[in-house]
């Protein structure tokens, strides 16, 4: 309960006295049954509170979307794009890696088992590391993949493989309505700044004048789609029928060594390229085919890397700016 002189309390339900909990009432069950009424009467105040009430809404407006990782980089972009229509990385999530799967599978359980009792429509936010380091190029959802089941990346990519066979287990065991999104690498503002993924070290690097780090040769490749992009496929996903998994992606690849000079170029800086050890298990080719998410939901990236880029660039100078000016500066 919110404290008794709670400012949201609602007017028309009254105060609850502690001292009446505490102390024993003389008349223990008249007292009591007073007690249930009090607490019904703000148990219900308070879950009508919790939701918007929707009964009187246009039908096309009537939507409650609960977001899981709201508050992250996709999510949050996800829930400024549906305001508007009315947010993993190898280093944090292999940190640790139990939690990497309870988040998996626990969580979509959860979730399934919400949007069952709800009958609401569940989209699963997967992944392009569902298709391991790929044998087919490029990858297209047809294409069950090359994943290794115990090495340092296989917290997420079986976690999202389990993710996706529970999805489609509730579908044909209780017919949840959900729909499958394998997200292949996304950048912009707001992602984190540390958390490890080459474009936000990159960037950093080139805007602190620091060695950007190579890992490997830098052959491998990565197609990069921007996330404004992502949100409208993922939203167009949502209100299509279609639900079998759908490639979200950027089909531009580039190798990692040009996308190290990209980002040099485009932050204006002179700091040199450094070649550290290979990552372990990393993919050496990446790109999505979309014909599906063409042919389903007439959608295709539309941000070339460079305008995406220099957007990213943008917000992260403007961060280093405010998060390192000495404190008494600020
Ligand atoms: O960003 C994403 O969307 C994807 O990020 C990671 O997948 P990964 O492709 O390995 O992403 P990065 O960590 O950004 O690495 C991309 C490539 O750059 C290389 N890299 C990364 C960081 C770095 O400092 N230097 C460097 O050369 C990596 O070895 C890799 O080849 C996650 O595992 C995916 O689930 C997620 O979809």
């Amino acid at each position: 309960f919110p404290p008794s002189n709670n400012r949201n309390t609602p007017a028309a339900v009254p105060e609850a006295h502690p001292e009446h909990f505490l102390s024993a009432p003389s008349d223990a069950s008249s007292s009591s049954i007073k007690d249930i009424e009090t607490l019904k009467r703000r148990v219900s105040a308070l879950e009508k509170r919790q939701f918007p009430t929707v009964a009187r809404l246009d039908w096309r407006q009537r939507k409650r979307i609960l977001i899981t990782g709201g508050a992250g980089f996709v999510g949050s972009h996800l829930a400024d794009a549906l305001l508007r229509a009315p947010g993993i990385h190898p280093p944090n999530y292999q940190l640790n890696p139990v939690k990497t799967l309870k988040t998996n599978l626990v969580g979509t359980i959860n979730m399934l088992g919400l949007a069952k009792r709800t009958r609401a429509r569940l989209l699963l936010a997967s992944t392009s590391e569902v298709y391991g380091d790929p044998e087919k190029h490029p990858q297209s959802e047809d294409y069950w993949g090359n994943v290794n089941p115990i090495g340092p990346r296989s917290c997420y990519d079986e976690g999202k493989r389990a993710a996706e066979a529970l999805c489609y287990a509730y579908k044909r065991r209780s017919n949840v309505d959900i729909r499958v999104a394998r997200i292949f690498n996304t950048y912009g503002p707001r992602m984190q700044m540390n958390d490890g993924r080459v474009v936000s070290n990159f960037i950093l690097q080139a805007l602190r004048g620091q060695p950007l780090t190579v890992y490997g040769e830098g052959d491998q490749t990565r197609s990069f789609q921007f996330v404004t992009d992502l949100v409208s496929g993922l939203i167009a996903l949502m209100a299509s029928n279609y639900s079998q998994p759908v490639n979200l992606g950027n089909p531009d690849e580039h190798t990692i060594g040009e996308f190290a000079r990209t980002v040099l170029s485009l932050a204006n800086s002179s700091a040199p390229v450094h070649r550290l050890q290979p990552a372990k298990d990393d993919p050496h080719r990446r790109k999505p085919d979309i014909s599906v998410a063409k042919r389903e939901l007439a959608w295709q990236p539309t941000v070339l890397l460079r305008d995406g880029l220099l957007q990213t660039i943008h917000y992260f100078r403007h961060r280093l700016s405010v998060d390192e000016k000495p404190q008494n500066e600020l």
